[in-house]
């Protein structure tokens, strides 16, 4: 069978070695990722792209899990010796905290240029993370007031594009990032349901049961029933089937996209479909 969720990694190796010789004159990266998928949304490169540099990990998205979630994350983040953090930046929570962190980031680079006989300069910083991960609504949060297109479609950042953000920092606008190899579907297919990656990359009618069945694991089978008033049964493939007969009159393309885009827009709540592996690292 083949992979569910596949991109192409020739425009992506162009995009990347453009954003490589940017990273050269960067000194700070925010790394965004989505608050409802924290690991499936790490970039596998980043972190060796940030390294020498000041990294801001930002989990953004923060209204779209529970408190008991973001709680739980904080602390499973703190034992694995980084700080996160929170954001919605459609709302702008949580931007204060990440600009002072920005801010003394770049005083503590200037007080290092001036120790060795620099000039003291701007900060340059970077935002990087998938596609539709919040980039562009975080810039103009960051920045007060709306420069950068900011839309609920992947890729729409296209271009590299440095905005001042104050005389002391500017930022770096980069596109939506896909890895060339990612090897891992489960988390391709959760950046899919969340979707920040690519609608080209996937076949909803593939992705939509998953979806369910990922939500009757985690506990919210109920949001499913009382949305749709059918009660999650068997598969997530039944379950698609049943909802596109009763709904969609058969359509199954259709019946996808709309469990997709409901669980998108938090019609079905606010849920994480990630939780920490506690397991596994305590
Ligand atoms: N609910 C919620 N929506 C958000 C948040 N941040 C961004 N969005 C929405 O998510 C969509 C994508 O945001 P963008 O800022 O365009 O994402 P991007 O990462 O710049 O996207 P690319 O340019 O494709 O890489 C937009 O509809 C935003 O309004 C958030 O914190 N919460």
């Amino acid at each position: 069978m083949s992979p569910i969720i596949q991109w192409y990694p020739g425009h992506i190796a162009k995009a990347e070695r453009a954003l490589k010789e940017q990273l050269k004159q960067v000194d700070v990266i925010f790394e965004v990722r989505d608050a409802r998928i924290p690991l499936a949304s790490c970039h596998p490169q980043i972190r060796q792209w940030a390294s020498g540099k000041h990294r801001l990990l930002v989990l953004n998205g923060m209204d779209r899990i529970s408190d008991r979630d973001r709680q739980q994350w904080l602390t499973w983040f703190e034992t694995q010796g980084e700080t996160v953090f929170f954001t919605n930046a459609q709302r702008g929570e949580g931007i204060r905290r990440l600009q002072q962190a920005a801010v003394r980031a770049g005083a503590a680079m200037n007080q290092r240029r001036q120790q060795r006989g620099m000039q003291m300069r701007a900060v340059r910083a970077v935002v990087l993370g998938f596609p539709n991960v919040g980039k562009s609504a975080l810039i103009n949060r960051l920045l007060q007031q709306r420069v950068v297109e900011s839309a609920a479609r992947p890729g729409v950042t296209r271009q590299l594009r440095w905005v001042r953000l104050s005389p002391t920092l500017e930022l770096l606008d980069a596109p939506g990032v896909l890895p060339m190899n990612f090897k891992n579907q489960e988390a391709a297919v959760k950046l899919a349901i969340c979707d920040d990656i690519g609608q080209a990359a996937y076949d909803p009618c593939r992705v939509a049961p998953i979806l369910v069945e990922l939500l009757h694991q985690l506990g919210h089978a109920d949001r499913l029933s009382d949305r749709y008033g059918l009660a999650v049964t068997d598969t997530g493939e039944t379950y698609l089937h049943d909802l596109a007969t009763n709904r969609y009159h058969g359509d199954l393309e259709r019946a996808a996209r709309q469990l997709l885009q409901d669980y998108r827009r938090g019609y079905l709540g606010a849920i994480a479909l990630e939780h920490p592996p506690w397991q596994d690292n305590i």
